[in-house]
């Protein structure tokens, strides 16, 4: 393909319900979309940065300044450009992974348009529907807290995360626990919140069944999240700490983890996400699909990725309105606790003009 352009649009994103995190609170979400323009079709790419570096070192100004400034140009250099190419030919420009994931994503879905073939056929999905888990955020009260998880479960979600960080984390997974039983699918996140001087308190939460722990530590403490694995009885998932496929074997190898969150962002891009959950397989860790609050069009990415086969727990792939009273795509919907995956050319989905046209901030047409 020849990539003639790539136009950058903000979109904003009111949510449903502020979400709370160990870092912050989200409200809105300010999205930079990409769409890559070629001699052969258009493609659509999510960047899941946020609007502030809580998450992680990238921001949503910083992806759209890193993209304009160097990240598309480089891409002028290439006579055909097919997606496979986008990651190595960023790789002189040091880190800015959802940046790059963003654009690789745009690519890749103008080149399943192209050849007709879906995402999820491209990554590898062997289901045609996935379960759907729902991230719960850190709440004003207990009561609260219960009020939503009855919600979720009513909607049909066969899972729930709960946010947690210190002084919130043992008494509302008790009072869940009390109150829906010991059979619901439980898990905490913790966005590293906790430092390994916190091990005896986390050891708290093993009496309760959860699936996981997530990301209790800081991002770069792999030998903390190891001897801390050493500790709990509670499995321990990375989500931060894990930046490349390369990386999930080293966690894996260290001990640092026995489950892995993969969100294609963060791990620079749909065709790292495959290998880390390839690299994850061949250790018999299983994953999951994390999410970053995406829009109809990284959801619709997300819930192909969720397809592949170790992908074997319920993820963070919730339905439109968990986030949006109303999504840029056709909304996903839950049934029975699972999402479809989109079975058409590319990412399957594409923005509603209108849809788009209401929440656009902004556009930067970036020619080529
Ligand atoms: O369902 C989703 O898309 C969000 C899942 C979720 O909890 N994401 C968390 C996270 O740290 O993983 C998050 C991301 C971005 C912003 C706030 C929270």
């Amino acid at each position: 393909m020849k990539l003639t352009g790539v136009e950058l649009r903000r979109v904003r994103m009111p949510l449903v319900a502020p979400f709370r995190t160990s870092f912050g609170v989200e409200t809105t979400r300010d999205v930079l979309l990409l769409r890559a323009v070629t001699d052969e079709a258009e493609g659509w790419g999510e960047c899941v940065a946020l609007t502030d570096p809580l998450y992680s070192s990238e921001y949503v100004d910083g992806a759209a300044d890193v993209l304009r400034r160097y990240l598309v140009p480089a891409l002028a250099a290439h006579e055909r450009l097919d997606a496979n190419m986008v990651v190595p030919a960023l790789h002189r420009f040091k880190g800015h992974r959802m940046a790059k994931a963003a654009l690789e994503m745009a690519v890749l879905d103008a080149e399943l348009r192209a050849a007709g073939r879906p995402l999820a056929r491209e990554l590898g999905a062997v289901r045609e529907r996935v379960p759907c888990g729902v991230s719960v955020g850190i709440m004003g009260s207990v009561g609260e807290l219960l009020d939503a998880v009855d919600g979720y479960l009513e909607a049909g979600y066969v899972r729930i995360k709960l946010k947690i960080q210190p002084g919130w984390d043992v008494e509302p997974v008790r009072a869940v626990r009390e109150r829906f039983g010991d059979d619901v699918l439980l898990q905490v996140d913790a966005n590293t919140a906790y430092t390994l001087a916190d091990a005896r308190h986390l050891a708290r939460l093993d009496p309760f069944g959860l699936l996981l722990i997530e990301q209790p530590l800081d991002e770069e403490d792999v030998l903390g999240h190891a001897e801390l694995a050493r500790t709990l009885a509670t499995p321990i998932c990375l989500d931060e700490s894990i930046t490349s496929a390369k990386s999930a074997a080293d966690a894996i190898r260290l001990g640092a983890c026995s489950i892995v969150n993969i969100k294609p962002g963060r791990v620079g891009g749909y065709l790292e996400a495959r290998r880390v959950h390839d690299v994850c397989a061949a250790h018999g860790v299983p994953v999951w699909a994390g999410g970053m609050l995406e829009t109809g069009l990284g959801r619709a990415a997300n819930v192909a990725l969720a397809a592949l086969p170790g992908f074997t727990l319920p993820g963070d792939t919730s339905a439109s309105d968990r986030y949006y009273r109303t999504d840029i795509t056709p909304p996903f919907v839950l049934e029975d606790g699972h999402l479809p995956v989109p079975t058409a050319p590319g990412l399957g989905v594409e923005p509603l003009p209108d849809a788009l046209a209401a929440v656009t901030t902004g556009t930067d047409w970036l020619p080529l």
